[in-house]
């Protein structure tokens, strides 16, 4: 095939495709064992999209009269999905680092928060910080993501809590989906937390009656696009009812329904989020069996958040249970002032130490899981041609030491690459395989 394309990725030692006959996720066998190739190439054109992978051999002499924007040798390498985060809270100001040292000496993550602390403190800042704060904190943030290999996030806002200070979250969101090279689907997350001074109801009104829609007028306007409706379910926060009036106003005005639920309490989240037919559900440490087996018939994704599991001490959300009865598994971050962790590959790892999670499971809940979770699998979490090539390249013959090697990630990611073009190289990483 002659004519001019975007990269070449030649002859690597893996290439894993995850999966490669549309799947919109993963279940079961399927998940535990994704497909890969050995001694493979990958074509992505000038639209960014992936236009062949296959053996080596047959890609060179399918495209020998081609010419490439830029050719990566990837002998001794291993191709990946870019990784996606199902799950995280990027854009706020003010630094919590001495609550961790309180939660060390003991205070339970509410008991911060009924202080007045946690969320609250994190909205008191965000209130001061401008946009263009706010903008440069988060720009960062997701490059440091990148660099791990995420390549689509999920990005709330819900540090305002009022109008205002929810839509200059939304807009700072925005504006990185504009000019960064990073995937991002948005959230709306205004039932974050009951704002000082308000009962929930009187919160949930105003969400019903205020925020959401001055949301579908921006959407009409063409100046905010948001994907997602989020709402915090949980004891002292929003209870089931509010939560219930939220998600459906949310999901009226078209938005999927992505939200927080079983956290620290059971309440029948998942109950509610298959009722209402929701996309998925973070958290789960509480879920009932019930709600496993209805959001298992309902196509409902579980995010499973191993860093707040671990940061918190809480009981681990039951991984297993739910991929033996076909719920979606899904992995995120959960990047948040109390669960600082930008690094899908250490999410991962966490995931399989401490939720039993196989590494292949863990690469389809941190790929097209995740994608799906995000309503993205026809375009993101896989190899497959027509999908938008972004690419994570390990200078390692085996792919799972991108799991293996807690925290080795930064040495191990050679290139992260989205759309077809290199947006992070890294010149001096080294060859695993020999250490
Ligand atoms: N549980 C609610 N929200 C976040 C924590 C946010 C915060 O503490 O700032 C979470 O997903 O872990
Ligand atoms: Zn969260």
């Amino acid at each position: 095939m002659a004519g001019r394309h975007r990269l070449l990725l030649e002859n690597a030692q893996q290439l894993v495709l995850v999966c490669g006959r549309g799947e919109e996720y993963l279940l079961r066998e399927a998940a535990a064992s994704p497909a890969l190739l050995r001694g493979a190439s990958l074509v992505v054109g000038l639209d960014g999209c992936i236009k062949a992978v296959g053996p080596a051999d047959v890609i060179r002499s399918q495209f020998s009269g081609a010419t490439f924007e830029r050719i990566i040798d990837c002998s001794g390498k291993c191709v990946l999905p870019g990784l996606v985060d199902a799950h995280t809270h990027p854009v706020w100001a003010g630094d919590r680092v001495h609550e961790f040292a309180m939660k060390l000496a003991g205070a339970s993550y509410m008991e911060i928060h009924q202080a007045g602390g946690g969320i609250h403190f994190t909205v008191e800042h965000t209130r001061k910080a401008t946009e263009e704060e706010l903008f440069n904190t988060f720009k960062h943030r997701l490059e440091r993501m990148r660099r791990a290999g995420s390549t689509l996030v999920e990005c709330k806002s819900g540090y305002g809590l009022n109008l205002e200070t929810e839509l200059k979250m939304l807009r700072v969101i925005e504006r990185a989906k504009q000019s960064m090279d990073i995937g991002i689907s948005s959230t709306y997350c205004g039932a974050h937390s009951v704002p000082k001074g308000k009962t929930a109801t009187e919160a949930t009104d105003d969400i019903i009656n205020n925020h959401l829609p001055k949301l579908k007028e921006l959407k009409l306007s063409g100046e905010i696009h948001v994907n997602n409706i989020d709402v915090f379910c949980e004891k002292g926060v929003f209870d089931l009812e509010s939560t219930r009036r939220i998600l459906q106003a949310g999901k009226d005005i078209g938005l999927q329904i992505n939200f927080h639920g079983d956290e620290l309490h059971p309440m029948k989240s998942a109950e509610l989020g298959a009722e209402l037919g929701a996309r998925a559900i973070s958290h789960l440490e509480e879920v009932s069996d019930e709600g496993i087996t209805a959001m298992a018939r309902a196509k409902c994704a579980a995010v499973l958040l191993p860093t707040t599991a671990y940061m918190l001490r809480l009981k681990q959300p039951q991984a297993r249970k739910m991929l033996e009865e076909g719920v979606i598994v899904a992995l995120g971050s959960d990047f948040n002032p109390n669960a600082y962790c930008f690094s899908m590959p250490m999410v991962m790892h966490l995931a399989c130490v401490n939720m039993k999670m196989s590494m292949n499971e863990a690469l389809a809940a941190a790929t097209i899981n995740a994608a799906y979770a995000l309503g993205k699998s026809d375009t993101h979490g896989s190899i497959e041609t027509g999908k938008q090539g972004d690419l994570v390249i390990i200078n390692s013959s085996r792919w799972e030491h991108l799991i293996y090697q807690f925290g080795g990630h930064e040495a191990l990611i050679n290139y992260v690459i989205v759309k077809g073009k290199v947006v992070y190289e890294n010149e001096s990483c080294e060859t695993m395989s020999s250490y």
